[in-house]
């Protein structure tokens, strides 16, 4: 299906989100970071900004819910025109429903699982979800180092979706960078999150782009 780059905007200069924007026009989403200072120990922003970031950018967005309560709440980011939507299944009570919604709403639906979250029990749900986001650092915070230990998921997982025959995305997010993007392609993983990465360069766009050869070169697309 290709390889997807999401440069995340949470280490980005939200006083300037309309310049730093600018920055990933090469990007294939952008990824947005809600956090309620519940689920995670971190507060970022909501609905207004989502809404803000889609009418400053012609990218589609991949809106990535760290909230308690998504049942209650993502919808409303569906609504709000956001491509892609993926909640916690830590704080979902009930999941398929949820992905229902969203998808009825016009999203596509992500399932997000934090790193102590085994796969196992939704695997037999894939076919309810476009993408499953593997979290490679504890969520909460950018700026923090690859989890190897991730590897065996994102593994199981590619293999999971290619033997029911499923076009599921698999998202990697926290610490990607051109030391890490290699080992987690080649492990399955076609959506890659970057943050930090991507606005620490010099140049975001080259950065992107040097990610996502990185990606095609370890998978062999
Ligand atoms: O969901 C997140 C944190 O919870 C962010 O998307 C992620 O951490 C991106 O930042 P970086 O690439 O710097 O790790
Ligand atoms: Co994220």
């Amino acid at each position: 299906m290709g390889i997807l780059i999401s440069p995340s905007i949470l280490n980005s200069d939200f006083a300037d989100l309309r310049g730093e924007l600018a920055k990933i026009a090469g990007a294939d989403y952008v990824h947005v970071d809600v956090m309620d200072n519940h689920f995670v120990p971190n507060l970022t922003l909501g609905l207004p900004v989502v809404e803000a970031i889609r009418g400053a950018s012609p990218l589609p967005l991949d809106a990535h819910l760290m909230i308690e309560q998504p049942d209650r709440w993502a919808p409303a980011y569906a609504e709000a025109g956001c491509a892609s939507v993926t909640f916690h299944a830590e704080a979902a009570a009930a999941p398929v429903r949820l992905a229902r919604e969203l998808r009825a709403a016009g999203a596509k639906a992500g399932i997000a699982l934090r790193p102590a979250t085994a796969i196992e029990p939704y695997l037999d749900l894939l076919a309810e979800f476009d993408m499953v986001l593997l979290m490679t650092v504890e969520p909460g915070f950018g700026g923090q180092a690859f989890l190897d230990a991730m590897l065996p998921k994102i593994s199981r997982t590619r293999q999971a979706v290619e033997s029911a025959g499923l076009e599921v995305r698999v998202q990697v997010d926290g610490g990607i960078s051109r030391e890490t993007i290699g080992r987690a392609a080649e492990a399955g993983a076609d959506v890659f999150v970057a943050g930090s990465a991507v606005y620490k360069a010099d140049d975001a766009d080259a950065e992107i782009q040097a990610l996502r050869g990185l990606a095609e070169q370890a998978c062999g697309s």
